[in-house]
């Protein structure tokens, strides 16, 4: 009897999880590797005195028919919840409501119970951050960031931001430079508690000419501590681009004061505030590829810059990953 050596994984990111998911499934031994103390990558929630809180991803949609698929069995297991927010439009100063029809997911109880929970047993080394990936005479080898080494590894998949993605496909040229290319955009998050309910109807806001690009009122959420009244805010791009090294208190400030200026009702002091700058939020431009793969090497490249920037994106971008590297072994 053969014993098939794993295939590394870095990056615990849905498009990584959605890659190991479907080679366990096909038999393949999957050895999953994070900077972070835990999975989720963009789609995180950060735990708070006011309950968990989605500072990335806060809400998804299902189009590719897979991938549909895939979001109702998640929710047939109550892994993700559908999310009705009475959603706003805020533009040339006016905030309207904006209701429309489409179907939006939230994980349940929060956004990073989906990863937490395709993650479920799988062999993962959390707080590793992965600086080299090196191939031997056959097999692919791992340095991390402590100078411990890890492999053989029969395959490697990067599942990370492009520009994390880039260094870590330095063997093979052609896949650095693609990955290399896609420069990723940073947003700054803001979350907010107050203890009293604002006196507005907003639990979304598609925002246009302001530092906000986005805001949601955390609490309307499914499943979601409902104690305080919780928010999140995002900023645009190019405001995050312009004070992207400014102070977390400044940003909070700044974000607060938009928040204010727009939501139309009195706005306390908040009783928990808290930043965080997502530096590689979202690709600059979408792409086509699915993966990137050099498949008689055995490393591949996936994640939401692969298609669309979104979690749809990187979900099926980790199929495909999964999918190239089997049908090369057949
Ligand atoms: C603020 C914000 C709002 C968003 N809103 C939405 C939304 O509403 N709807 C939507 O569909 N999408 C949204 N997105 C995008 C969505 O979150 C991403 O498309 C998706 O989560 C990307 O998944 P991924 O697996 O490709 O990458 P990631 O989630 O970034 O996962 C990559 C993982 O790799 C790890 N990693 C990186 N480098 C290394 C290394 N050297 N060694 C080890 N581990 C490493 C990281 O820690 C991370 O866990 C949003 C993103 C942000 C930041
Ligand atoms: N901030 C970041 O870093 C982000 C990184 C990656 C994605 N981000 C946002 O995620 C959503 C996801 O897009 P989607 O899955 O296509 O969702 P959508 O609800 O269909 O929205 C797409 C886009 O359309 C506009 N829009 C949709 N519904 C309404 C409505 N009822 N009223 C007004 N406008 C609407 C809106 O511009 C949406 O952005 C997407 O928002 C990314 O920006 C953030």
């Amino acid at each position: 009897m053969t014993t098939l050596l794993p295939i590394a994984i870095i990056g615990t990111g849905i498009a990584g999880l959605s890659a190991a998911q479907a080679l366990h499934a096909a038999g393949h031994p999957v050895q999953l590797f994070d900077k972070s103390r835990g999975s989720g990558g963009r789609m995180s929630s950060k735990r708070s005195d006011a309950g968990a809180l989605d500072l990335g991803a806060q809400y998804f949609t299902a189009r590719d028919r897979r991938f549909v698929d895939v979001v109702q069995q998640w929710q047939a297991r109550g892994w993700v919840a559908e999310w009705t927010p009475s959603l706003y439009n805020f533009n040339n100063g006016q905030l309207t409501a904006s209701p429309d029809e489409q179907v939006r997911w939230v994980g349940s109880p929060r956004m990073s119970a989906i990863t937490r929970a395709m993650l479920g047993a799988l062999p993962v080394n959390f707080s590793c951050r992965i600086t080299e990936v090196f191939r031997g005479e056959q097999h692919w080898h791992l340095q991390d960031a402590d100078g411990n080494s890890h492999g053989p590894f029969s395959h490697v998949i990067v599942a990370t931001p492009a520009p994390q993605a880039s260094p870590l496909l330095s063997s093979v040229p052609k896949l650095a430079g693609a990955a290399a290319s896609v420069p990723m955009d940073p947003t700054w998050a803001v979350a907010l508690a107050f203890p009293t309910a604002l006196e507005t109807r907003v639990e979304g806001c598609f925002v246009q000419d302001s530092p906000l690009d986005w805001l949601a009122r955390n609490r309307s959420k499914p499943g979601r501590d409902t104690q305080l009244d919780t928010w999140v805010l995002h900023a645009t791009s190019q405001w995050t681009k312009q004070h992207l090294d400014m102070p977390k208190e400044a940003v909070t400030e700044h974000l607060l004061g938009a928040f204010a200026e727009l939501i139309g009702c009195a706005v306390p002091a908040p009783a928990l505030s808290l930043a965080h700058r997502w530096l590689y939020a979202r690709p600059a431009s979408a792409h086509q590829w699915g993966v990137l793969a050099d498949s008689d090497l055995g490393i591949y490249a996936c994640g939401d810059w692969c298609l669309s920037g979104r979690v749809e994106g990187a979900w099926l971008s980790g199929q495909e990953a999964a999918r190239r590297l089997l049908e090369h072994l057949q």
